[in-house]
């Protein structure tokens, strides 16, 4: 009910005056049908009783019964019409709402818990239609039952125990017609994660970055196979609730068109006795054909609903969950770096039942300064960045930005003092120029735009390329039609790094600079160019720089490297060589590695 109530609240912000027209002609069509069986009843009871003089009352009647015909036809495309323009207008709000509720997600927790996940997704399936669509099936209920109560009352006029044989022959079909709406959401929630995983295969096979891979390692068949093994579960669980809907149906319209036989049959006695008219038999015909057509009608438009009621729910679930961090009622304001930033004995996990990412990790970074942090895969250095931004809240201890604790303060404000190239940075389906903008929105002006595509040595490849700055890098949008499409350009992996670097570069006077394998595809020049481009853009600023090459760290101020959650060594470059510890052994590993000597193994 809360969700009808809310698909209708809805509704009514999205489109008033749609609605109210369409609430209208919904009771039009439940109308003019009744009108017009009546109007078939007068009209043939006076053609057959009144062959005298019948012609002033034939007219009227017969006018009266051509205006409802156009009027009758007319009306299911004007409620198609107000039906597909309410819809339209509440997708459009509905679609405002879930994404405003998803900018309330300022961390990365909730995109990643996969419950939530399931729910978004099917939120941005259905969410969109189903309010609209509740809506124009709630009004068709409305409309089937007035016109069922039309039809009703007309029949309790020739005997009173009509409307009481036709309501309850129906009421067999609504019984099944229900049972059957629960077991169809029951079985689609149960088919739920199977058409998933169908569709992730589908997706799978056709993806262009698994391409490669599928290719290589034949695996195709495979996923093939699979993805025809979960549609074949999908398609036995369908079938076996066909099966249930045709027996159901069957018995439940067998006993519905049992009872109409029965009173059509008594109808023509009566006739044939004189106790009703001819025209009292159309009457009874059609209004039985009538309430049996609305029950069909309504009890279609409450499945309809059931299922779009279900999908609102995880509409509903999203729109209405409270954002991701414990957000300050008043934040402080987040002033240019001045002391530095300050990790207090930081643990982290990324949920309970999780590991610690971190486990009591202390460092100050004082401003200007840069700060290396170091160590094996999964060690926690990526969960050091992202804490640092804000993406997710410490569980213990505190970041501290000049001493204020950064929960204390807006997320958006302490972001905007923040450039990063993250190691899993975006690839955007938009034009170079737009690729390198995103970074400082609004504001990029083409001067600036090329100046941190030079900076970041992307400029000599990007005027090479077809439209240069204006170059869609994009395999699915194109411009124009399908003839003269102006196809996409593919980059290289490391052409792609340098339009990260840029974007980073374009954001300008930021205090904290974070940089996690800013140079990971780039070639050996590259990397060296990049690395001196970017210690200049340092110059001032406080920076965070990760790296598994271990040698365009060496200039860090101070380098942490971490094992396991824990920060096990800290020093400068040189203290930690002095110190012979794990930091010496990853470098001297690497060096040798370089100078072509054997590895060591320990
Ligand atoms: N989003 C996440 N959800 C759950 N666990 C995560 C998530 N991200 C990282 N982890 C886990 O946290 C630990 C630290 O990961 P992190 O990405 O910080 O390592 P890293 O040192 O940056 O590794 P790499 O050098 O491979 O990038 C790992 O055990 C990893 O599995």
């Amino acid at each position: 009910m809360r969700g009808i109530l809310r698909a209708l609240g809805l509704t009514w912000r999205a489109a008033r005056k749609h609605t109210c027209t369409l609430v209208v002609l919904n009771l039009l069509s439940a109308l003019v049908p009744v009108l017009t069986t009546w109007l078939t009843k007068l009209l043939i009871d006076v053609v057959a009783h009144e062959r005298d003089g019948s012609v002033d009352r034939v007219v009227p009647l017969g006018a009266a019964l051509a205006a409802a015909g156009v009027v009758g036809g007319l009306l299911p495309h004007s409620v198609q019409y107000a039906t597909k323009e309410v819809e339209r207008r509440v997708g459009l709000l509905a679609q405002q709402r879930l994404y405003e509720a998803t900018g309330r997600f300022v961390g990365l927790g909730r995109l990643e818990d996969p419950v939530f996940l399931d729910r978004l997704r099917l939120a941005q399936q259905h969410g969109g239609a189903t309010p609209g669509v509740v809506v124009s099936a709630v009004l068709s209920v409305v409309r089937a039952v007035v016109m069922a109560l039309g039809f009703l009352g007309s029949l309790a006029l020739l005997a009173w125990w009509l409307p009481v044989v036709i309501a309850v022959s129906v009421a067999p079909v609504l019984a099944v017609e229900l049972w059957l709406a629960k077991r169809r959401a029951e079985t689609h929630w149960r088919l739920g994660p199977t058409e998933r995983r169908e569709f992730f295969y589908r997706e799978l096979l056709t993806n262009l970055q698994a391409a490669k891979e599928i290719r290589l390692f034949g695996i195709g068949g495979h996923l093939r196979d699979r993805m025809t093994s979960e549609r074949r579960k999908i398609n036995d669980g369908r079938a076996r609730l066909d099966r249930r809907e045709l027996l159901a149906q069957s018995l439940a319209g067998f006993a519905t068109a049992g009872c109409a036989g029965l009173t059509v049959l008594w109808a023509a006695v009566a006739a044939a006795e004189g106790r009703i008219s001819i025209g009292d038999v159309s009457l009874l015909i059609a209004s039985v054909v009538g309430v049996q057509s609305a029950g069909a009608g309504m009890m279609r438009d409450i499945a309809r609903s059931h299922h779009q009621l279900l999908m609102f729910r995880h509409f509903l679930a999203v729109v209405d969950s409270e954002p991701d961090l414990a957000l300050h009622p008043s934040p402080a304001s987040v002033p240019p770096l001045v002391r530095g930033i300050e990790f207090r004995d930081v643990w982290f996990r990324y949920s309970p039942e999780q590991p610690w990412a971190l486990r009591g990790v202390s460092f100050t970074v004082h401003r200007g300064q840069v700060l290396g942090l170091v160590g094996r895969n999964g060690a926690g250095k990526s969960t050091v960045i992202k804490l640092l931004c804000r993406m997710y809240d410490v569980e213990r201890g505190a970041i501290l930005w000049d001493g204020v604790d950064i929960r204390e303060m807006d997320p958006a404000q302490l972001r905007r003092r923040t450039g990063a190239v993250f190691q899993d940075f975006m690839k955007y389906d938009l034009t170079v120029s737009e690729n390198i903008a995103l970074g400082d929105l609004p504001g990029a002006s083409p001067e600036r735009i090329t100046a941190a595509s030079a900076e970041a040595g992307a400029h000599s490849f990007v005027t090479e390329l077809p439209g240069r700055y204006d170059t869609l890098l994009s395999r699915i949008f194109f411009h124009g039609d399908d003839a003269q499409a102006t196809r996409g350009v593919t980059l290289s992996g490391g052409q792609w790094q340098r339009l990260a670097i840029a974007r980073a570069y374009l954001r300008g006077d930021r205090d904290l600079l974070i940089l996690d394998e800013p140079s990971s595809g780039l070639d050996a020049e590259a990397e060296a160019e990049i690395h001196q481009g970017l210690t200049r853009y340092r110059q001032g600023r406080t920076s965070v720089l990760i790296s598994h090459r271990l040698g365009s760290l060496r200039a860090a101020d101070m380098l942490l490297v971490i094992e396991d959650g824990r920060v096990i060594e800290r020093g400068s470059h040189e203290q930690l060589m002095a110190k012979a510890g794990r930091y010496s052994v990853m470098f001297e590993a690497q060096a040798r590695g370089y100078r072509g000597e054997p590895a060591e193994v320990r």
